[in-house]
Parts: structure tokens; C-alpha cells; sequence
């Protein structure tokens, strides 16, 4: 097996490998292109987008800064909207559902290092998949950890940090993430707190 296979596979790998450092450097370097370009020039921060990820970038709008560490191991839904900021540590896939909202700097991290220091202080590393639902807002400032799968129809509260898996609708927030509540159909009539959902048309 390649390092990249073991990395895929979720298996111990040694991210040294020169396969991995060369699409790290690819990455790091169109990232480096769409972070600095025009956004007023949507042709040019398109087609840096699509070199990136691929055809799918059609379907998403990611605010500049956005940081990875491949590109091609995120699978992005239809409709994807990030703020400024996003990181994504795409050592695994990570898979998003389509109409995900995220806000500005949140971090999700695939990857991990051993937590004896005799074993972390190598260039052995793991990494885990991360699965985000269909219509999920992540609220700004939230990490998602290694492994985690979260719902469909969930909110992600600001400054959460998922360490596990979240259920289908519900919120969760705090360090850990725990369930704050779940979402009802009591919900479509307001907007924010009691103020009535009303888009004056
Ligand atoms: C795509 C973009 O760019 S979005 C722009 C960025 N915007 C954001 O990140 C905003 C994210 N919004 C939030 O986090 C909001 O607080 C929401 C959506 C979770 C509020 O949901 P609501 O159910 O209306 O929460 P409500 O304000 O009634 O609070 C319910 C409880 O959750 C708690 N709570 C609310 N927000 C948070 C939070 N971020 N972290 C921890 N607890 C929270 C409240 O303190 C309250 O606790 P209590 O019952 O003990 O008093």
C-alpha cells in the first residue's frame, strides 16, 4: 500500500511521503492563488476553485481565506456556502450534504497524531473521515474533530467543538458540543428568538 492508500484507509501513515508532500504543495499554491485574487475577478477565483476540487466547485461559493490540505478529498453538496476562513484538514474524506452554511473561521480536521509522545513525535500520523448532513449551519468559530458525523437539519452554535457524533436535527453547542435542544416545527415561525418569521411579500 502507498502512504496516500494508508492515509485514505484510515491507517497509521508516514505524511512525509513525497506523493503527499507534492499535493500538499499543489494545494498550498492554489490556495495561495484564490486567497489572493480579485474577488472581484469571479472568472479567475472560479477556475482556481475548479483546479482545486473539481467540477463540483460549481455548486459551492467559498469566501477567501479557505486553507487545505488536498482539496481532492473534500466531496462538496449542492448549494455549499462558506464564510472567510474556513480550514479544512482533508488528510480523509471529508463529505458535506447539500445547502451546508458555514460561518467564518471554523476549522475541520481530519487528521491526527498519537498522544504518547514517543509515538507522536514521529512522522507517523492517522487521519478520519468527517461527514457533515444535508442543511446543517456551522456556526463561526466551531472545530469539528477527527471521525465525527453530524446529522441532517442540525445547527452547529458558534463556538462549539464537536468531539462526537450529533443526531439529526438538533443544536448543539459548548466545548464539548452537547445537544442544547432539538428543532421543531415551532421553529419555521420565527426567525431569531420570537421575532415572527415574516419576509414581508
Ligand atoms: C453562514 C454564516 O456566515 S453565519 C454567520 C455567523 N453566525 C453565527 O455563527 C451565529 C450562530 N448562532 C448561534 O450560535 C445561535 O446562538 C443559535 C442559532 C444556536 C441560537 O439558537 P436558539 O435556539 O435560538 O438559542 P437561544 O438563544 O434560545 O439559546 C438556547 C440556549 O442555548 C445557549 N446557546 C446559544 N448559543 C450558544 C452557543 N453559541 N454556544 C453555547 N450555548 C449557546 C443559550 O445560552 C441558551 O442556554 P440556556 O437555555 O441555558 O439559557
Amino acid at each position: 500500500m502507498t502512504q496516500r492508500e494508508r492515509m485514505l484507509a484510515g491507517l497509521l501513515y508516514n505524511a512525509a511521503d513525497q506523493e503527499l508532500h507534492k499535493a500538499r504543495i499543489r494545494a498550498k499554491h492554489l490556495t495561495y492563488l484564490y486567497n489572493t485574487c480579485d474577488p472581484a475577478d469571479m472568472e479567475r477565483r472560479a477556475s482556481i476553485m475548479k483546479e482545486l476540487i473539481g467540477e463540483q466547485a460549481e455548486h459551492t461559493w467559498i469566501e477567501a481565506p479557505f486553507y487545505c490540505d488536498y482539496g481532492c478529498n473534500i466531496v462538496f453538496g449542492d448549494n455549499f456556502y462558506s464564510n472567510v476562513h474556513l480550514t479544512i484538514l482533508d488528510c480523509a474524506k471529508v463529505i458535506f450534504g447539500h445547502d451546508v452554511m458555514i460561518g467564518p473561521n471554523v476549522d475541520i480536521y481530519t487528521a491526527g497524531h498519537p498522544v504518547h509522545p514517543e509515538t507522536r513525535c514521529t512522522e507517523w500520523e492517522y487521519a478520519r473521515e468527517v461527514r457533515i448532513g444535508d442543511r446543517v449551519w456551522i456556526g463561526g468559530r466551531s472545530v469539528i474533530n477527527p471521525g465525527v458525523t453530524i446529522g441532517n437539519d442540525c445547527v452547529i452554535a458558534s463556538g462549539s467543538v464537536v468531539t462526537k457524533d450529533v443526531p439529526d436535527g438538533v443544536i448543539v453547542g459548548g466545548n464539548p458540543a452537547k445537544v442544547i435542544r432539538k428543532i421543531t416545527e415551532e421553529d419555521k415561525k420565527y426567525y431569531f428568538k420570537k421575532l415572527p418569521y415574516d419576509r414581508g411579500v
